[in-house]
């Protein structure tokens, strides 16, 4: 471990909460789904990264099941090509990860593939505490719950413990999210279960409470007296791709409104919680997601705009239009671009619209946060001026860059009245200035410290579902806009979107 290692894990500089990997129990890391896609591009190349870092607790072992037959070598000969797609590693470097690593065939239906499962695990020398990554299709979780709980793997005699990992979709709607979550705690109890969202292991999403709570000059303006709009965007240029057994279910509604976009929404929107911890900002978000207006309630009734992409044009490149993807029915009516109005009925937000919107084939991948501040109530230059002076903005981008900016306006030196918009910017550092841990790499980090901050709470999940519901019943009633992949939406949508984006 060089010197400069443990700031990665702490944070490189300020008042940083200190990294103990001490404090750490070894365990064994178990991978179930380890021939898929998740593990091949997320979780190994975080694996190795934090192995380098010295972050994972020695006689830590990785353990991948899967139906597929695989013996341990082959199984890390295919880590050691997936690690090497995203970064260079040499034999000797890969030698020492590698001894970490073993593979088992399981069928997940076998209760025998469980037993011999359970008996491996619990061979002298292997740690003790044990973590279930659920890198599998969520109609698989509560199977995997069940036979865990079969061979008594959910169990573990403290300190040590068993932990399961789940990623989302957490059901497809209210009602199959509670059935899981029902299923998941006749094993296992809520501390136990992790329910990843990787935008909540973004710096930027971390960044919000600290920026909101560690300074003194936003609070005050943080509300409806000075703020007249919030914009929550994560576009994408990526079509379905591979994936469109699943999206052609899921919409764009279930796949990034359904977690990501309302897990921003909270940590914009939240009361300040009392303390730094994870209960109090769980329930301060639970408060925020119960405040929600319901959906074409009230007066004014929120809006939703939703689009499906037609043949376009990403980068210069034709693409084919969503109905002609591969796997999608040519008559499909799942929207691929909403841009969602809502309320949030409380003192802090009354009257102020939350515009959430979120897209594939879009003109650009953007993921920030928009904070649209209100005009100023009298211009002393509107006689000198020949435009209105546009209001201040705070712009938290998380994608393409990592920033902060607040647009101001100030006198340009020259004439007398001379305005100019201008940006405080404040950019994240970039490696190797200061190196940083990615979204995977945080979340497997908070699993092995059993930090559940920044997961799923399930009140959260079924809130996020209950406001949701009535928005996907527009789905198939209300008209489906096209657009032109490679745009930055339905026509429709137009005005509004350069509006809020100031594109
Ligand atoms: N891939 C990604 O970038 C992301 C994925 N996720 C989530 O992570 C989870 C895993 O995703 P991903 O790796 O892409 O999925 P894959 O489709 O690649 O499936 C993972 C593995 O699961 C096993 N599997 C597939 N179908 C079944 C089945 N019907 N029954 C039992 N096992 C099955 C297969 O292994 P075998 O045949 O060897 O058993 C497969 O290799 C999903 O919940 C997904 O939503 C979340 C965010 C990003
Ligand atoms: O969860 C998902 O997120 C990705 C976008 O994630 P990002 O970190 O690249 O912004 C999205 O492409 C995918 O459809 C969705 O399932």
């Amino acid at each position: 471990m060089t010197a400069s290692q443990p700031d990665v894990l702490a944070g490189a500089y300020g008042q940083c909460q200190p990294f103990r990997i001490e404090a750490l129990r070894p365990c064994t890391l178990v991978i179930l789904g380890a021939s898929g896609d998740l593990t091949r591009r997320k979780l190994m190349p975080a694996l190795y990264n934090l192995f380098e870092l010295g972050a994972l607790p020695s006689g830590c072992q990785i353990l991948g099941c899967g139906r597929t037959a695989l013996t341990s070598d082959h199984f890390r000969e295919q880590m050691l090509v997936a690690i090497r797609q995203q970064r260079a590693l040499t034999m000797e470097e890969w030698e020492r990860f590698a001894r970490l690593l073993a593979y088992r065939r399981l069928d997940y239906a076998q209760q025998a593939d469980w037993q011999d499962l359970a008996s491996w695990l619990r061979q002298p020398g292997l740690p003790a505490s044990r973590l279930f990554y659920c890198a599998l299709p969520p109609d698989q979780y509560a199977t995997v719950a069940c036979q865990l709980g079969a061979v008594g793997l959910q169990q573990a005699t403290a300190p040590d413990y068993s932990r399961l990992i789940i990623e989302k979709p957490f059901g497809h709607d209210l009602a199959s999210a509670i059935a899981l979550d029902a299923s998941l705690h006749q094993i296992f109890a809520e501390d136990q279960l992790f329910r990843i969202d990787h935008y909540l292991a973004k710096e930027t999403v971390q960044n919000l409470l600290m920026l909101r709570f560690a300074n003194a000059l936003f609070e005050p303006l943080w509300n409806r007296s000075y703020i007249d709009s919030v914009t929550i965007i994560a576009s994408e240029q990526l079509g379905v791709g591979q994936r469109a057994g699943y999206y052609d279910r899921a919409g764009v509604l279930r796949d990034m409104f359904q977690n990501h976009l309302m897990q921003m929404l909270a940590l914009v929107a939240m009361e300040p919680p009392s303390r730094f911890e994870t209960e109090t900002v769980q329930n301060e978000k639970a408060k925020l997601f119960r405040s929600l207006r319901p959906f074409s309630t009230g007066d004014p009734a929120p809006q939703l705009l939703l689009g499906q992409y037609q043949a376009g044009q990403i980068d210069g490149q034709a693409v084919v239009g969503y109905r002609a993807e591969a796997g999608v029915a040519a008559d499909s009516c799942t929207a691929t671009y909403a841009l969602l109005q809502l309320y949030i009925d409380n003192w802090r937000w009354s009257g102020v619209p939350f515009y959430l919107l979120s897209g594939k084939r879009l003109a650009a991948k953007q993921t920030a946060i928009h904070i649209q501040f209100k005009q100023i109530p009298h211009s002393l230059f509107g006689h000198l001026l020949s435009a209105p002076i546009p209001a201040n903005r705070l712009e938290l981008a998380i994608y393409p860059q990592e920033r902060i900016a607040l647009h101001l306006q100030t006198k340009s030196p020259g004439g007398k009245a001379c305005l100019a918009p201008v940006q405080l910017c404040y950019d994240y550092p970039q490696a190797p200035l200061q190196a940083r841990l990615d979204a995977y790499e945080k979340v497997l980090l908070d699993c092995l410290q059993g930090d559940h901050m920044m997961f799923w709470r399930q009140d959260g999940v079924a809130l996020s579902w209950a406001y949701l519901e009535p928005v996907l019943g527009r789905c198939g009633s209300q008209p489906l806009l096209p657009y032109v992949a490679g745009s930055w939406g339905p026509p429709e949508a137009a005005a509004l979107t350069a509006r809020l984006l100031n594109i």
